[in-house]
């Protein structure tokens, strides 16, 4: 089987010249300039590749960036609310630390169940408790942990914690951001008006199940009437997410794990039901130059919610095409009747957009059938960001006979429901390939980095008095300081680039505010390709890194590998 129908060339790789272009402008706009170029043909068959331009030293920043679409995991959500655009958590320190400690003193008291916070949010009960599954109970340990609790808060204080009447010294440090609702009213959370806008611009006017404006505004890509429908704006999600192979949910002080495979927490199930705005009516609008029925979007994310973040993740991506290519079609359209004016500027220039796909100007023979190719040529342009990126369908790149795979089965109703097949299963299959595991630190373990943020406070006498201070509630919280992060999944465009080695020359890492920065592992001289590691691979064996590996269609053939295997009397591929 291969593409077929409207919109199977969104599959093919774009000409290796646009390819080029695009990744240029992509590196072209960072200032200062990036140590790294993009090659199309990194060697070895990886495709193109990520490769130092200057020497870089270890420990160096080599670059940050920002998703281009990202999702929370929605059980996540119910942990630890974050922005809907950047990810910023939206609880207090306070809030945070009282959660891993409630659900260390569940864990410990032998309590079954889970920690989280309440629907009511911010009052009352945290839901404090909770021992995960198949963890061993040791009384001894619990014994000294539960002392070490108990000297660093009591009850009330945790209570407290919970309710935002007690504070942790300095916390107001730690900014906590108000919750702004989604402009178009369904129970997405953003941490500021410009976060709200933003998603609403680029994407969510396409996703919003309810889509009413609550500032009244239309914007220049909506038309029509609402779905209608209020419906609970319950962002509670039961459940787990995430799950799959290497994912981003292993704690470790935070960060954009360089797992791709494990980002996409598929088959996992059980969240959002119940939570969703539902729009009643099943009434059509046009938004962003397509006809739309909000109703039928609440069902998609329904099943996106219970299945696969993945899924939301592909939504996100076409809705945001979509966008972007209205503007691109106004641009070409007034670039197409520039130059028939005999104006310089045309579709063809650097402003215009993507490179190729340059329309006929209006007014010349065939101006009769130049709207289809601007709109052709507007949809490509939009794209390209996830042209470049690896497609193969879904199916294709799972580590499972698809026959045993219920996840077939959820592709499959999720394709009946945004009805786009082939291109649908393939935008998946490049989320398997191409995205990141998010993970970043909760408010807590920010907070806890108070003593060491000269930025937040210069005054190195102040930190040493808040570090001892705090002493009592790092050891209360222990190890456990880690277990609550935002975690969920994105495509970035440049770390989409970077390929995997068992012995890689980066490594992928995530602030508090969403980035994803890429830190030299060690010195990389120019020309050496700078690499991340997709799996586990500190002490883990080349019969296990090959297992993981498996998934993504490769075997690696890392200097590492090849000593290994060397070593082991394995053969190299
Ligand atoms: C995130 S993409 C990396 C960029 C990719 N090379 C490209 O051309 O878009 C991941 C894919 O790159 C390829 N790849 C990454 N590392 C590789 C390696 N060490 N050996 C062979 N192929 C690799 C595999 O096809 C993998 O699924």
């Amino acid at each position: 089987m291969g593409p077929q129908g409207e919109g199977a060339w969104l599959l093919s790789p774009p000409e290796e010249a646009d390819s080029a272009a695009y990744h240029e402008q992509l590196l072209a706009r960072r200032s200062p300039p990036l140590p790294v170029c993009v090659r199309l043909d990194a060697g070895g068959g990886k495709g193109k590749g990520v490769f130092a331009t200057r020497d870089i030293e270890e420990g160096e920043l080599i670059f940050a960036e920002r998703p281009l679409a990202g999702v929370q995991h929605v059980a996540n959500k119910a942990d630890l609310p974050a922005c809907a655009n950047c990810f910023r958590a939206l609880v207090t320190p306070e809030r945070a630390v009282a959660d891993i400690l409630c659900a260390a003193i569940g864990r410990l008291s032998g309590d079954a169940g889970r920690h989280g916070h309440d629907s009511s949010d911010g009052s009352g009960s945290s839901g404090c408790a909770g021992s995960e599954e198949g963890e061993e109970f040791d009384p001894a340990e619990a014994a000294r942990r539960a002392a070490l609790i108990e000297a660093a808060v009591d009850a009330p204080t945790l209570e407290g914690f919970i309710n935002g009447t007690r504070r942790l010294p300095r916390s107001e440090l730690v900014e906590t951001p108000d919750k702004v609702p989604c402009l178009g009213g369904c129970d997405e959370v953003f941490c500021s008006e410009a976060c709200a806008r933003a998603a609403w611009d680029s994407q969510h006017c396409l996703l919003c199940p309810v889509g009413r404006r609550r500032d009244g505004g239309g914007d220049a890509s909506t038309s029509g009437g609402g779905g209608g429908g209020g419906g609970s704006a319950d962002a509670k999600g039961k459940g787990k997410a995430s799950g799959k192979g290497a994912g981003g949910s292993s704690g470790g002080g935070g960060g954009i794990r360089a797992s791709y495979r494990g980002a996409s927490g598929s088959g996992s199930g059980g969240g959002g039901k119940g939570g969703r705005a539902r729009a009643g009516a099943d009434a059509e609008e046009t938004v962003a130059g397509g006809r739309l029925r909000r109703a039928r979007l609440a069902a998609f994310l329904e099943h996106a919610d219970e299945t696969n973040d993945s899924l939301r993740l592909a939504a996100q991506v076409l809705a945001m095409t979509l966008v972007k290519a209205e503007a691109e079609l106004r641009a070409l359209r007034s670039g197409a009747a520039a130059a028939s004016s005999g104006s310089e500027a045309g579709p063809g220039s650097p402003e215009a957009g993507a490179p190729g796909d340059a329309a006929p100007p209006a007014g010349a023979p065939e101006a009769g059938a130049a709207e289809p190719r601007l709109r052709r040529a507007a949809l490509r342009r939009a794209w390209m960001p996830f042209a470049v990126a690896q497609k193969a369908p879904y199916w294709e790149v799972l580590s499972v006979d698809p026959e045993d795979d219920p996840e077939e089965e959820m592709t499959g109703e999720s394709l009946r429901l945004l009805r786009a097949a082939w291109v649908y299963a393939s935008i998946l299959g490049m989320f398997e390939q191409n995205n990141l595991a998010i993970n970043l630190p909760s408010p807590a373990a920010a907070y806890l980095a108070l003593p060491r943020n000269e930025a937040a406070l210069p005054d190195a006498a102040e930190r040493a008095a808040l570090e001892l201070e705090l002493e009592p509630l790092r050891l209360a919280l222990g190890d456990d300081l880690h277990s609550l992060a935002v975690e969920g999944t994105a495509f970035f465009a440049l770390q989409s680039c970077c390929n995997h080695s068992c012995a890689p020359s980066a490594a992928a890492e995530g602030d508090p505010c969403g980035e994803a920065r890429l830190v030299a592992a060690r010195r990389i001289a120019a020309g050496e390709e700078v690499t991340i590691s997709y799996v586990e691979e500190e002490g883990v064996g080349l019969e296990e890194r090959r297992a993981a590996l498996a998934a993504y269609g490769f075997e690696c053939r890392c200097g590492r590998c090849e000593a290994d295997a060397l070593a082991a009397g394995v053969a190299v591929l």
